[in-house]
């Protein structure tokens, strides 16, 4: 037996990317290193320019990309006093759809002071929401065309993916769309940084910009009917060789391998996204278990041995997350950023000073209070719409509903409410893929919320009948790119030759799990059934009331 071997993940969030140095024989986490980004999100102007950016916009800038590899990965090599020859694998997971446009030597347009004064040259950060135009012409014209790709994402697409952005710069910004070589995921950009080599992942590809494995891309002649220009898009824009999960894309440069402390020559896996990676940081690696990574929103995901279309999903995508399955992936697109709103905006001054002098946060003062309740006590029923439905409703202007609230209602009471509601919503997701055709068996939870109040997780095991494991990890993704890693490694170089294997090894879920209590789920059963009723009478648009609200609002 040589030395032990270490893999390396690397998890790209939306402010901060961190490093990850694991055990690979264990999986144990040996260091981590966040690194915040410099630039951040950028909504409003470009870094050196007082240009002001529209409504909508959400820039960042690849160098803070970079300095992560630059400090975060020496830092967990430092900490660690892991000798860096025995690091053998690095992997990378990155928000999506977070794109940029590079040249033919792969540097970022925006790089280039003679283009950095134009937005567009810059990364779209996955939440930029301002193609929705052209997200919307693209669903209109594949509905009225009966396109194929259409069902296998729930029926549209977001405007937070590749074609409307693309085209979105086509549009607004022809001399950009010519200059770049290329348009490139930042999860695939970030690799080839560190090895050379322009490869696409069968993820962020498949999710987000409709690719299919055996269908592969669109034809050219659905896009060249909305504008004449993208006909050539994926033999042009998009072009490079996709591949799945686990592959390794090359090896990492000798100049790279000096700047980020480490030896040359290591395995770099394709990338893949940060939800998606969490799916074998959590040990799942087979059908059947749905993972929810829960915390301001939850992304539900789910592998089958079957391509079906399930109503309201955001896509299913072969190799997408697993090799030889199928992925799954739904949503809700604020969970925890309602209990958020409550706890800042909406609870009585009385809640927040009691919970300061118990020394405890408003969450724990509100979560103490509401585990007192048992279900249906509180006499309130909420539809979890705060941030609009990502899931089988699909439509982002509908808008939160509380009823029942009478003049006894206490605080505790709506905080029980909101996260039942949010309950019911996860419920109506795992019903969909019942309905569907695909078996939800057990639940697995990571992500920020289940290692912050219990009352919620003994809740949804309650609500949706189902034992819930939590994942041992608190960093998911980073170990799941870590474990990519060593697969991109493989046997010979001291990894594992593929997903399951790693996982085994690396990946694993705590001892402890929530299991639903037949009185509650019996409680819950009822309430879920007047939950689908507001649901379809408020979501399926055979009402008109939030319609006419948000329409006066917005006169
Ligand atoms: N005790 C708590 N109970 C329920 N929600 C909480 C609690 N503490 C924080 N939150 C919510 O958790 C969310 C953050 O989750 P986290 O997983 O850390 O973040 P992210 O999804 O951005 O990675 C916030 O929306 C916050 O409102
Ligand atoms: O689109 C997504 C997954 O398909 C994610 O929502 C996006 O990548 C942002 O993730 P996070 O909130 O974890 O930063």
């Amino acid at each position: 037996m040589g030395s032990t071997k270490y893999a390396i993940g690397i998890d790209y969030g939306t402010e901060s990317g961190r490093a990850l140095l694991a055990d690979i024989s264990t999986g144990e986490e040996i260091a981590v290193h966040v690194t915040p980004y410099a630039h951040g999100v950028m909504t409003e102007k470009l870094p050196l320019s007082e240009k002001r950016l529209e409504h909508e916009w959400a820039l960042q800038h690849p160098q803070d990309y970079l300095d992560v590899l630059y400090r975060s990965v020496p830092e967990v090599i430092r900490q660690s006093g892991v000798n860096p020859d025995d690091v053998v694998g690095i992997g990378v997971d990155f928000t999506s759809c977070t794109i940029l446009p590079v040249d033919a030597q792969g540097t970022p347009l925006c790089f280039d002071p003679a283009l950095a004064g134009d937005p567009h040259s810059w990364v779209k950060l996955w939440k930029h929401h301002a193609a929705q135009e052209e997200a919307d012409a693209i669903n209109e014209h594949a509905s009225r065309s009966d396109q194929r790709f259409l069902a296998r994402y729930g029926g549209k697409i977001s405007s937070e993916w590749m074609l409307p952005k693309l085209w979105q710069v086509l549009r607004e910004a022809p001399d950009i769309y010519a200059r770049a070589d290329r348009f490139m995921e930042a999860a695939d950009w970030v690799p080839f940084t560190m090895t050379g080599e322009f490869v696409r992942s069968s993820c962020a590809a498949g999710y987000k910009a409709l690719w299919h494995k055996e269908d592969g891309y669109p034809a050219g002649s659905f896009f060249a009917e909305l504008d004449p220009a993208l006909g050539d898009v994926f033999e042009t824009k998009l072009r490079g060789s996709i591949v799945p999960l686990g592959t390794k894309v090359g090896r990492l440069t000798a100049e790279m391998a000096e700047r980020m402390g480490l030896r040359p020559g290591i395995a770099v896996a394709v990338g893949i996204v940060d939800a998606h990676a969490g799916v074998p940081g959590c040990g799942v690696v087979t059908p059947g278990r749905l993972v929810m990574a829960m915390g301001t929103s939850t992304c539900h995901l789910l592998l089958s041995d079957e391509e079906l279309h399930v109503e309201g999903i955001s896509g299913v995508v072969a190799d997408g997350i697993v090799p030889g399955f199928f992925g799954y992936e739904a949503g809700q697109p604020a969970v925890g950023d309602i209990f958020a709103w409550y706890v800042d905006k909406a609870v009585p001054a009385y809640v927040r000073e009691e919970a300061s002098a118990e020394g405890i946060s408003v969450h724990e003062w509100l979560e103490r209070r509401a585990a007192a309740y048992k279900p249906g006590e509180n006499g309130l029923l909420a539809l979890d719409w705060w941030n609009g439905n990502r899931s089988v409703l699909d439509d982002s202007d509908l808008s939160g509903l509380i009823v029942g609230l009478t003049l006894q209602t206490k605080p505790e009471e709506i905080y029980r409410a909101l996260i039942e509601a949010t309950a019911f919503g996860t419920r109506r997701i795992i019903d969909a893929f019942q309905d569907g055709g695909i078996q939800v068996a057990e639940l697995v939870a990571c992500g920020g919320l289940p290692q912050r109040n219990r009352m919620l997780m003994q809740i949804y095991a309650d609500v949706t009948g189902r034992e819930i494991h939590i994942a041992a990890s608190s960093q998911t993704p980073a170990l799941g790119s870590a474990i990519y890693g060593a697969v991109a490694a493989g046997s010979a170089e001291g990894g594992y030759d593929s997903v399951p294997e790693a996982a085994s090894h690396m990946a694993r879920l705590k001892e402890e799990t929530y299991k639903p209590i037949p009185a509650h789920a019996a409680v819950y059963d009822r309430l879920y059934a007047e939950y689908r009723k507001l649901h379809d009478y408020f979501g399926r648009g055979g009402n008109d009331v939030m319609r006419a609200l948000r329409e006066l609002k917005h006169k």
